[in-house]
């Protein structure tokens, strides 16, 4: 299998008035052609770092210190800003949580679509325009054309979120990088967003690195996982490996704390706590149902 992302050995730190933070210690992980990838890990791991590092949205204080993180052939961390900006938006898309951050106030969303393109060179005409709308529907966004000429303001998060997703995929990016995508969405549109995310990436040959604090949505979204604690990756694999036999104290820890042992193929979101034993414990017999039910 092909390599869409890989990244080596990945430091940043934030440099405040207080001392230096060290927020990652030297993180690699791979994101392989056609798959789904889930970070995972307490608030304060890392998760957001990693992918604002990859795609070099990091604001100051933040700075990454050394790594590699080789997208298409390029070292991305070469880059200029410039540079990046070309990648950003045509090579890899980005979804952040809050979507009114990504959408422009005062512009209509199809001249926002139009900026898109025009910010790297794709010629806007009518074939363009449905195309936009194609992706708005593809979403599950209900009329198109109406959203098309109205403003961020008049959507509610649910929907903004699908026209930031049509954003994100619009000029076919290979990858996909989503910080908490669903997070600020109520349970049945974070299901829906997920499955048009999963059908409009891994479906149509690309990938997609995803930041989640719900279990549930890796063990239904995802191929790997990785696993993080204090700027770490402590634990990575395939999603059924990691979650039937985790082997790091930290992810035993957390799947113990989401997994309801009277509700026991169904993940909860929780507040994981790290664990006060350095020697892992056995795994929790419970988390193999949610194995078996990601296979069925
Ligand atoms: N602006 C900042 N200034 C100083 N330190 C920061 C800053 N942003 C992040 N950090 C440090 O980096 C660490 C990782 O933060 P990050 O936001 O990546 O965690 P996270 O896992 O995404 O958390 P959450 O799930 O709450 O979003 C934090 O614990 C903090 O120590």
């Amino acid at each position: 299998m092909n390599k869409t992302l890989q990244v080596r050995e990945l430091e940043t730190e934030f440099h405040t008035p207080r001392g230096v933070v060290r927020a990652l210690h030297g993180v690699s992980f791979e994101v392989q052609d056609n798959e789904i990838v889930g970070i995972v890990g307490e608030s304060g791991s890392g998760k957001s770092t990693v992918v604002r590092s990859i795609t070099k949205l990091l604001m100051p204080p933040g700075k990454v210190s050394a790594g590699n993180v080789n997208f298409a052939g390029r070292n991305l961390l070469d880059l200029t800003e410039r540079e990046m900006r070309q990648i950003r938006g045509k090579e890899i898309g980005f979804i952040a949580q809050n979507p009114f951050s990504a959408l422009n106030p005062v512009t209509r969303i199809e001249k926002q679509f139009a900026n898109i393109a025009k910010a790297h060179g794709v010629k806007v005409d009518a074939s363009e325009r449905s195309r936009a709308l194609q992706l708005l529907e593809s979403t599950g966004v209900r009329d198109p054309e109406r959203v098309m000429r109205g403003y961020a303001h008049e959507l509610s998060g649910g929907m903004a979120q699908r026209v930031v997703i049509a954003m994100a995929l619009y000029l076919n990016p290979q990858l996909v990088i989503a910080d908490e995508p669903t997070t600020a969405l109520d349970l049945t549109v974070q299901r829906q967003v997920l499955d048009t995310l999963r059908r409009l990436t891994v479906e149509s040959g690309r990938s997609m690195l995803i930041v989640t604090h719900d279990l549930g949505v890796v063990a239904s979204y995802c191929n790997r996982v990785l696993v993080m604690y204090r700027g770490n990756i402590v634990e990575q694999g395939l999603v059924e490996d990691v979650f039937v036999r985790p082997r790091h104290p930290y992810t035993i820890s957390l799947l113990n704390s989401v997994v309801r042992p009277e509700d026991e193929t169904q993940f909860v979101p929780g507040d994981a706590e790290a664990p006060d034993t350095a020697e892992p414990e056995a795994p929790n017999p419970s988390t193999v149902q949610l194995s078996e039910a990601r296979r069925s």
